[in-house]
């Protein structure tokens, strides 16, 4: 399987640029002090206001070969009028290389809808920042069987009417909502079906075989250090992205070490 994996800190509304820098200076000591975990790749997530202490961060400690900056967000028009907005240029600028779109905080608590969602990505490849398009349903959804429809009806709208190779250059992030924020992770198994049977097949059936086997396509939703393995046991599941457990040290370490696939 020649995927890298992708373990993203999605940090959301947490740490002031201060407490982000310092963080991350721990974090990246860490990181460095251990062996690169093969075939694995670290993104960094923080709020925008925190990015350029952490790009600062990056470079000085010389890991840019495998930890990236990421955002959590942008606007899809390049600059204007729209006051409280990021672009992706001004991210690219800033040194990210990825950009979150389509997180379910932001649809459900801020009511981005799937067609936002497409035009932000779009947005993020004309910028050349590898988005991280997530996807998920609700616990109301699972309960009513409408994971595939929902997983799906989201994805296909997103990468609607790109070329393969784009398509082929997207993370997605399957995160169910129910698992997120809550200690309730889906299991291995589940993320893997609805990964494999669902995610990469559809890709399959709409850009074929090549886009799909290039897609990386990640798990999230309370994932830590002692259920990661559970996830990095199938080699379809390429990478998590971690929200509270990339918040601390140990735990962002423990995951980022546990990514490697097995050989
Ligand atoms: O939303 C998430 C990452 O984007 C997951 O958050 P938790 O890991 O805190 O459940």
């Amino acid at each position: 399987m020649s995927r890298s994996r992708v373990i993203a800190g999605n940090w959301k509304m947490h740490k002031t640029p201060s407490e982000a820098r310092a963080f991350a200076r721990e974090l990246l000591a860490q990181l460095g002090g251990a062996a690169r975990p093969e075939g694995v790749e670290v993104v960094l997530c923080p709020s925008f206001p925190a990015l350029t202490a952490v790009h600062a961060e990056i470079e000085r400690s010389g890991l840019g070969a495998w930890v990236s900056l990421g955002a959590q967000d942008l606007y899809w028009e390049r600059q204007g009028a729209f006051t409280g907005e990021v672009s992706g240029p001004m991210l690219a600028d800033a040194g990210c290389r990825y950009v979150i779109v389509g997180h379910s905080e932001r649809r459900h608590l801020l009511g981005e809808s799937d067609e936002w969602v497409a035009r932000k990505l779009r947005a993020a490849l004309e910028s050349g920042l590898t988005p991280i398009l997530c996807v998920g349903e609700t616990l109301e959804e699972r309960r009513q069987g409408l994971t595939e429809t929902v997983v799906s009806r989201q994805l296909e709208t997103a990468l609607e009417g790109l070329a393969a190779g784009a398509v082929a250059g997207v993370v997605v992030a399957y995160e169910p909502v129910w698992a997120i924020g809550t200690g309730e992770n889906a299991t291995g198994e589940e993320a893997h079906r609805v990964i494999d049977g669902v995610i990469r097949s559809r890709v399959r059936a709409r850009f074929g075989e090549e886009a799909a086997g290039r897609l990386r396509i990640q798990y999230g939703g309370s994932v830590n250090p002692a259920n990661i393995g559970e996830f990095m046991a199938y080699p379809s599941i390429d990478g998590a992205l971690v929200g509270g457990a990339s918040l601390k040290v140990d735990s962002f370490t423990a995951i980022v070490a546990a990514g490697r696939r097995a050989t």
